[in-house]
């Protein structure tokens, strides 16, 4: 792996119809980062994502992920990789710890002690028995989170991870990122529209525009180069006129 580039992606375009959702999309995430990946609606976030994790092939471009590209050996570059990017599906008449225990099953070298690990990591050890069904979204969501850290991956891939909760459940999310990139040595790559959110948990972050990055970098140093005192201003000075999808 070079100079601690987890995940370098080149050239990536994806094309629906007449449409490029992704437009020749370089991005390089390295290792430690907690990345924010940020874009209006329609911008290709997800389309970017979801090559990145292998669920669709680009039309042109490459992903290489720990040094292996993703095309030519998928398993080894996946194996790093843990990612949520539809909703997380869990069996609501389930408990957390039996969904987990399904999911394990499904992977190779996944033990019981792990399943108990990651229900400990994101804060469910107390709840580990109850029905999934009875669980809040933020719950959920860190169900999800511990399901993605079955097999110990170096980089998670959240799409939009706090959607929809409220503001504790977006903290409790928020600072337990924090204490997985600390302690567990975690990278990440979050999309999000919660630009306060991103702002106080990611170091670095990108923008897409209409397919193509069009910032990228420390958070702190784009703000102050942009002369903008929030997050929020950045973005929608870079963003500014976008034509609506
Ligand atoms: N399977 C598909 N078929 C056709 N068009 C698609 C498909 N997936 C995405 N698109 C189009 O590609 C563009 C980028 O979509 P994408 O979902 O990647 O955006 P996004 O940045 O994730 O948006 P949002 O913030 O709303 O989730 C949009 O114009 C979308 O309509």
């Amino acid at each position: 792996m070079e100079n601690n580039i987890l995940l370098d992606a080149k050239g990536l375009t994806k094309t629906f119809g007449t449409r490029t959702a992704v437009n020749r999309l370089d991005l390089r995430i390295e290792q430690g980062d907690i990345y924010g990946f940020l874009g209006t609606n329609g911008s290709g976030k997800t389309t970017t994502i979801r090559m990145l994790t292998g669920l669709i092939h680009p039309d042109a471009g490459e992903v290489r992920i720990g040094g292996y590209r993703l095309k030519s050996h998928f398993k080894d570059a996946i194996a790093l990789v843990g990612a949520i990017v539809e909703q997380p599906a869990f069996y609501a008449y389930l408990s957390a710890y039996d969904n987990l225990m399904l999911a394990a099953n499904l992977l190779k070298d996944v033990t019981r002690t792990r399943v108990l690990e990651v229900l400990e990591l994101v804060g469910l050890t107390d709840r580990a028995k109850d029905k999934v069904g009875s669980y809040s979204l933020g719950m959920r969501q860190r169900l999800g989170i511990a399901g993605s850290l079955l097999n110990e991956p170096k980089l998670i891939i959240l799409d939009e991870p706090t959607n929809g909760l409220d503001p504790q459940g977006m903290k409790e999310i928020r600072v337990m990122i924090g204490q997985l990139a600390a302690e567990q040595g975690i990278t990440f790559l979050i999309s999000s529209h919660l630009l306060h959110e991103v702002e106080q948990m990611c170091n670095k972050i990108g923008i897409i525009r209409c397919g193509k990055l069009v910032a990228e970098g420390d958070v702190q140093q784009l703000l102050a180069s942009g002369g903008s005192r929030t997050l929020e201003q950045y973005f929608l000075n870079i963003t500014e006129g976008e034509g609506r999808l």
